[in-house]
């Protein structure tokens, strides 16, 4: 079975997990350190780009930060991204093999889910929390609450679409633990707006 608690403290550590895409790896410090002195302290590093894998090196020795991996896609991926210090593993998608490969790994693992048949395959693998992706795409917010209504104890991280001016409305939501989004960190890499980003994405909804 996999680990429900570990991905908890993920999940619950900060209301917005930022998506990150490094183009550049003397960019990786810096944008960890204007995300965690803005409040947001969980990363996620998507394997996009060539320098993600040491990015998430670079990143994980920035005090108070908590690095993951994203676009995870199958368990050579997984195994790298561990391999290079990532704490958690999110998916764009489920598969037995990812699943596999974070029990072996002994990593949480956040696959995503786009329907009821996604999440009762993750239900038979033992997972209970998913990145509902791509979220507006998918019907937003009246297809989340639809799923929600049928698996009382499943947890949901929306991503995709998500952005300052909507968090909140999604944060809203019972079972949604807390959102993902790429907004903090687009455009031309500003410490100091990338903070303050952090800072109003941190408070949303408290
Ligand atoms: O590649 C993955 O595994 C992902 O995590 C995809 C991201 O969740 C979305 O690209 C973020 O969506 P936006 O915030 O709308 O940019």
């Amino acid at each position: 079975m996999l680990d429900t608690t570990l991905l908890d403290a993920v999940m619950t550590r900060c209301p917005v997990i930022p998506v990150l895409v490094i183009p550049d790896l003397s960019l990786a410090r810096p944008i960890a350190q204007a995300l965690v002195a803005g409040g947001l302290t969980t990363l996620e590093v998507t394997l996009r780009t060539d320098c993600a894998l040491e990015a998430i090196r670079e990143m994980s020795k920035v005090e108070g930060a908590h690095v993951g991996a994203g676009t995870v896609l199958n368990g050579d991926d997984l195994a790298r991204a561990t391999e290079a210090g990532a704490q958690f593993i999110v998916s764009p998608g489920l598969t037995a093999e990812v699943a596999a490969a974070a029990q072996r790994h002994d990593v949480p693992l956040l696959p995503g889910v786009a329907n009821a048949g996604d999440i009762m395959r993750g239900l038979d693998l033992g997972l209970s929390r998913f990145k509902f992706f791509p979220a507006m795409a998918n019907g937003g917010l009246p297809a989340l609450k639809a799923l929600a209504s049928v698996f009382g104890k499943v947890k949901f991280c929306p991503t995709g679409g998500i952005s300052e001016d909507n968090a909140a409305e999604w944060l809203a939501e019972p079972a949604v633990t807390c959102v993902g989004g790429s907004w903090l960190t687009s455009g031309q890499f500003d410490a100091d707006a990338v903070e303050s980003r952090a800072h109003r994405a941190a408070h949303i909804g408290r």
